[in-house]
């Protein structure tokens, strides 16, 4: 038997870091996707077969007529950690006798802000799941991939493995998540190329807090208001240009108190700059930043911001808002 599963990336439109100190946040799943195949195999072990990812560590030398491959091992067992731990939390809820095999291909940067660890850990936990037989609906898969996410990572809020797995708005607080309406966003993503990595960015900004609590604590609270007007304006009967204009306010003053705990860096701001002279109304970072994707929120704008993101350096994605969260694509015998 054969199982593929995918699952979305998002961006988080509002209160990435201080989501993870209990306030609001608000994301959304996005139209790209990481597939993820499960299968049994005859030696009981897990193999997994990851050929999106740069393989850390590998020495390459060369000699007359030979050639030697050394490689980290310890390097690039941890870039596998998310998959492994999602396969592990699955055997141990069904059957730990049977190997299982798992082939991943993924149209989701990696470290880029755009939840390729929560996705690659819910299509692992869909595709394995329904290869073991259990029956568990998204929300238990998205509670399953917040838990990989801690164990590897060892802070995580869960929103990046909840919209995963449910597709759409969320609104989401301490675990809770509350769907919003379905509305076409008209943004556009700028990749800076360079990558950050969630748990060391974590880290870092708990690190600031632990040393100047009076200071970091009313910004993660203000990034908890602004979460909570964006709410307001989302949920609120205005007409469009209006919510976009109110938006657009709100992303800026998020943007500034993110680059305030240190998490942007300058290719970020310069995208981020670019997006705004080219007339978005509002420009972020999106995700943990220290690298990643920014993004913008650009009506009628999409493709002058995305020319000027190019110009600044960054690489825009024209991206689609997705209704869809875990999907089981294929089962075959
Ligand atoms: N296609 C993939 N195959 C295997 N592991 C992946 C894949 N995509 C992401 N990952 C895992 O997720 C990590 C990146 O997660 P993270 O630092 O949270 O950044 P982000 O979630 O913003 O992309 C990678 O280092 C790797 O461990
Ligand atoms: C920084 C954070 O708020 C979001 C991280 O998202 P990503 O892994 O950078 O896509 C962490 C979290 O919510 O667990
Ligand atoms: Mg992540």
């Amino acid at each position: 038997m054969r199982v593929l599963a995918s699952a979305p990336a998002k961006i988080i439109l509002f209160g990435e870091h201080s989501v993870v100190y209990g306030k609001p946040a608000i994301a959304a799943a996005i139209d790209l996707r990481t597939y993820v195949q499960a299968r049994f195999n005859d030696n009981g072990a897990i193999k997994i077969e990851a050929r999106d990812i740069k393989t850390p560590g590998l020495t390459v030398s060369f000699s007359e007529d030979e050639i030697y491959f050394e490689s980290d091992y310890g390097k690039a067992a941890e870039v596998l950690s998310y998959v492994r731990q999602a396969i592990e939390l699955v055997r141990d809820e069904a059957d730990r006798s049977r190997g299982v095999t798992v082939s991943i291909t993924s149209q989701i940067p990696v470290g880029a802000g755009l939840g390729s660890s929560a996705a690659v850990a819910v299509a692992t936990i869909g595709a394995v799941s329904k290869l073991l037989g259990l029956e568990l609906s998204n929300e238990e898969i998205g509670r399953l991939g917040h838990r990989v996410e801690l164990l590897v990572q060892g802070a995580s809020s869960g929103i990046d493995p909840t919209v995963s797995a449910i597709g759409g708005f969320i609104h989401y607080e301490g675990g809770r998540f509350e769907r919003l309406p379905f509305m076409e966003l008209p943004v556009v993503v700028g990749y800076t190329g360079s990558s950050g990595s969630t748990k060391e960015l974590v880290a870092m900004v708990r690190r600031t807090y632990e040393e100047m609590p009076e200071i970091v604590e009313p910004i993660l609270t203000a990034m908890g208001k602004i979460v909570e007007k964006a709410r307001d304006v989302l949920l609120s009967d205005i007409e469009d240009g209006v919510r976009f204009q109110k938006l657009g306010r709100l992303m800026n003053i998020n943007h500034g108190l993110l680059d305030a705990l240190g998490v942007s860096t300058k290719k970020l701001s310069e995208l981020v700059y670019a997006a705004r002279t080219a007339g978005a109304l509002g420009a972020k970072i999106t995700g943990a930043g220290g690298g990643g994707c920014m993004y913008a929120l650009a009506p009628e704008k999409q493709s002058e911001v995305a020319t000027a993101i190019t110009i600044a350096g960054g690489t825009p994605m024209i991206t689609k808002i997705s209704r869809e969260g875990l999907r089981i694509e294929e089962v075959l015998p």
